[in-house]
């Protein structure tokens, strides 16, 4: 998978998080294609992307469970192709789906976990608060929420300083999704720890992270921190998009198209446009359908249903 030699921590960069040039098929269909981006201490990023996207994938990758095709994966330095126990020690993964561990009692199984991390300081107890699990319950007899509420405790028990989240709260009802994110919020005030977080809650993500990557069809096609995507996305609204299209300077990147208005980023006030345009702030929602709508042309042939 990797292109260059295992790196040592001291000659890294100090970014925790470096992803450069990933590209990962499954059969002929390429999943990922090209994703390159890095995670600065203590920032929070959404993964955003429709179903299929790439994200699980991407995040499989990260965490050391699948091999990519080629690109480079460091965290904190070191080359995930190895995986040190180093970064296992230090990261932590909550995964779609927690699956297995049936026979084990809560506590237990907390523990057991546990023990795999050495010397551990006390369990935070605003995160067992925020949990409410039973610790004498066998994880079978978990309800599906529960369950994700444990999957939860268990990644972040060691207080990893970096934390991946493949979608943690589809299975929670709103009161403990909310009480989530903030526990989130202050976890990662308290700790500086880097986060990625995949999710379809786009509420959720707009609120919490403080930088948004895109992914469509494999590929990411905006990166940008949330403040300025707040500040320079907007739809542009003409009845002749062309004539906008024409007036638009080089650096404005078209996000969407529709018959009669142009989803641009990169906007300022500054820009001079065609008479009667109107400038108007998108709904996150409806910029994320925008964003992440597949692009389809006739030449591409690049579909799951075209894998062999
Ligand atoms: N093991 C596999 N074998 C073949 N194809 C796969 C495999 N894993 C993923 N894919 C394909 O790769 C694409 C991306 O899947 P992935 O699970 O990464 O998407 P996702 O963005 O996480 O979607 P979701 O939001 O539904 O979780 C899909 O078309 C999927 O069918």
């Amino acid at each position: 998978m990797q292109d260059r030699n295992i790196l040592h921590p001291a000659a890294a960069s100090s970014l925790p998080v470096e992803v450069s040039h990933l590209t990962k098929s499954f059969g002929s269909f390429r999943t990922l294609d090209d994703i390159s981006f890095s995670i600065a201490q203590g920032e929070t990023v959404a993964l955003l992307g429709r179903n299929g996207a790439g994200k699980s994938t991407l995040i499989g990758c990260l965490m050391g469970f699948l091999l990519a095709d080629s690109g480079n994966i460091d965290i904190f330095g070191y080359n995930i192709a190895i995986l040190p126990r180093e970064i296992r020690a230090r990261t932590g993964f909550v995964p779609q789906t927690m699956t297995g561990f049936g026979n084990f009692r809560v506590a237990q199984l907390m523990d057991y976990i546990a023990a795999f991390y050495g010397e551990l300081s006390p369990i935070d107890p605003a995160l067992t608060a925020w949990a409410d699990l039973d610790p004498k319950k066998q994880v079978r007899s978990l309800s599906g929420g529960q369950k994700q509420r444990l999957a939860i405790v268990l990644a972040m028990r060691h207080s990893p300083e970096f934390l991946v989240l493949d979608e943690p709260v589809a299975s929670l009802d709103p009161h403990a999704r909310r009480d989530f994110i903030n526990l989130l919020d202050t976890y990662t005030q308290r700790t500086g720890a880097s986060i990625l977080i995949s999710s379809h809650i786009l509420s959720d993500l707009e609120r919490l992270c403080s930088r948004l990557i895109f992914v469509r069809q494999g590929n990411v096609v905006l990166d940008v921190s949330t403040e300025t995507f707040r500040a320079t996305t907007r739809w542009l609204e003409h009845p002749a998009p062309d004539q906008l299209l024409a007036a638009l300077p080089a650096d404005i990147q078209i996000l969407g198209q529709r018959p009669d208005a142009l989803l641009v980023h990169g906007w300022t006030g500054n820009l001079i446009l065609p008479e009667g345009t109107l400038t108007v702030i998108p709904d996150f929602e409806d910029a994320f359908l925008e964003i992440t709508t597949p692009r389809i042309s006739p030449a591409e042939t690049n579909t799951p249903d075209s894998a062999t």
